[in-house]
């Protein structure tokens, strides 16, 4: 079987990679020269783990291929999947125009029949856009060539990419056709082994099920993080309330852990387009709308506990930050909440020294100039006034006290992830500031 996967992003990437460990024949397309040449030499443009081996492994196998002619992959390509991105327009809507400058692609060059799968998280209706893209093309140049369209969301999680997709809890499928749903069904069998369902429906649903998922799981953290502001006003522990709540299997434990606010490329973009999609049809997604104002508002909760510290004078003061991108595991920096951080303590006038393991690069297109890197979590502390764990990389998890105690001018950690024990921070002499959990404990 031969495919194309559009756009060698995360998620084009990872997805092309996983087929091609199936034995398919997969062609990765992208218009970005540098990537595709940089892939053919081996050099992955994303960290993401386990993907380089994977993808070396599969090149060296002969069954993944990279490409910047999307003409060339369509050759006897049974499948294609447009995996491009979907930013958010200035109203918040998703821009569809590199979805549909991929459809059109696919209409001028397609030369036999063909099932188009719109993998990239897209409102409802994009489907119909899709196939109407292509047809006006394939119209164009009096063409009969027929072909079908079919939704399948992706759901992985950066930094777990690979297993998440691997071993997905199901996998969606939206399509109006039995032919397309057939060769879909053949194509994700091998990921189906261990009774993962695949679920097929109509078109508009699986479109919408992508951002329904996305929103509730927004949902579960916007409203852990008002329930931890919460705790810190009536003394009480959020970290015993998660427990206490997760425990009951029809809440669940997994993504009810309070922090410094959703980030990443999805979470905010898909609640802001669904919000949007929800409003064009005068329907407005009060709930929706609360989550991301909380959200915003959880970003900031950081730098105002920063200044409350230091009684509203943080003027001169060196800030340590321990970890920039939007979650472990990732370089991502897109919508990474350190940056709303970052840009309220340098107002302030803070001096900032950041360590990450990985993200590091990608923080500095994106963030203030005046920051300043460390080598290791502990170069950025030396005559540090305070730290800042901003991502909970495995790495920061256990803190060497006496070498912290010898850096720092100041004994102060603000900890936006509720990784450390606070016990254990003051009896080593550090005033301690987690996220929703009670500020007597503080010394
Ligand atoms: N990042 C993630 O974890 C997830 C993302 N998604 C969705 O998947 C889509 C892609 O997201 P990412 O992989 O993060 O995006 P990305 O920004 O990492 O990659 C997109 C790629 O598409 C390429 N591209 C743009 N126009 C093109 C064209 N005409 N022809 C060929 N290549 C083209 C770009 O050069 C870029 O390399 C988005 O809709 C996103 O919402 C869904 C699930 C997870
Ligand atoms: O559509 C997408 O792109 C993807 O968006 C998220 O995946 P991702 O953004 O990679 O990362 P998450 O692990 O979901 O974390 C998102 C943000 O929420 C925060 N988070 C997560 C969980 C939690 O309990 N608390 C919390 O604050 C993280 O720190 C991070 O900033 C979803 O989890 C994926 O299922 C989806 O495919």
């Amino acid at each position: 079987m031969k495919i194309s996967i559009v756009g060698t992003g995360y998620v084009g990437l990872v997805t092309g990679t996983c087929f091609a460990d199936t034995g398919v024949n997969v062609t990765c397309v992208d218009i970005d020269e540098k990537k595709i040449n940089n892939l053919k030499k081996g050099i992955v443009p994303i960290y993401e783990p386990g993907l380089e081996t994977m993808i070396k492994n599969n090149v060296e196998k002969g069954r993944l291929h990279f490409s910047t002619s999307l003409k060339e992959s369509l050759d006897q390509a049974e499948v294609i999947f447009i995996a491009v991105g979907t930013p958010p327009g200035e109203d918040g809507s998703a821009d569809l125009s590199y979805v549909l400058a991929v459809a059109s692609e696919i209409g001028r060059h397609m030369t036999q029949s063909i099932v188009v799968v719109t993998k990239s998280t897209v409102p409802i209706g994009t489907s119909k856009k899709v196939r109407a893209a292509v047809k006006a093309e394939l119209d164009k140049r009096n063409a009969d060539i027929p072909f079908y369209v079919a939704s399948n969301p992706e759901f992985l999680k950066e930094g777990n990419a690979i297993d998440d997709f691997l071993k997905p809890d199901r996998i969606v499928v939206g399509t109006d056709s039995e032919d397309a749903e057939k060769v879909i069904r053949r194509l994700y069998k091998p990921f189906l082994l261990n009774n993962h369902p695949i679920l097929f429906m109509d078109i508009p649903s699986a479109e919408l099920t992508k951002y329904a998922a996305n929103s509730m799981l927004a949902t579960k953290i916007s409203f852990m993080n008002d329930i931890a502001n919460l705790c810190e006003l009536v003394g009480a522990d959020v970290n015993m309330v998660r427990k206490g709540i997760g425990s009951d299997s029809r809440i669940g434990n997994k993504f009810i852990y309070p922090g410094i606010g959703y980030g990443g490329s999805c979470f905010p973009k898909d609640v802001k387009a669904i919000i949007r999609t929800a409003n064009s049809y005068n329907y407005p997604l009060r709930l929706l709308e609360a989550v991301e104002n909380v959200n915003e508002d959880q970003k900031k909760i950081m730098a105002a506990k920063v200044k409350n510290y230091f009684n509203n004078d943080i003027k001169g003061k060196t800030i340590a930050l321990w970890g920039l991108s939007f979650k472990p595991n990732t370089d991502d920096m897109r919508e990474a909440p350190s940056k709303v951080i970052i840009k309220e303590l340098v107002e302030a006038g803070a001096k900032i020294k950041a360590y990450d393991p990985v993200a590091m690069d990608e923080a500095k297109k994106e963030v203030e100039d005046s920051i300043t890197y460390g080598q290791d979590p502990y170069d950025v502390l030396i005559d540090a006034d305070a730290l800042l764990l901003l991502t909970e990389w495995p790495e920061f998890r256990i803190p060497n006290y006496k070498v912290m105690s010898k850096l720092m001018n100041h004994k102060v950690v603000f900890d936006g992830r509720n990784i450390y024990d606070m016990n254990e921070m003051n009896e080593n002499g550090f005033d301690y500031f987690g996220i929703g959990r009670s500020q007597k404990e503080v010394k």
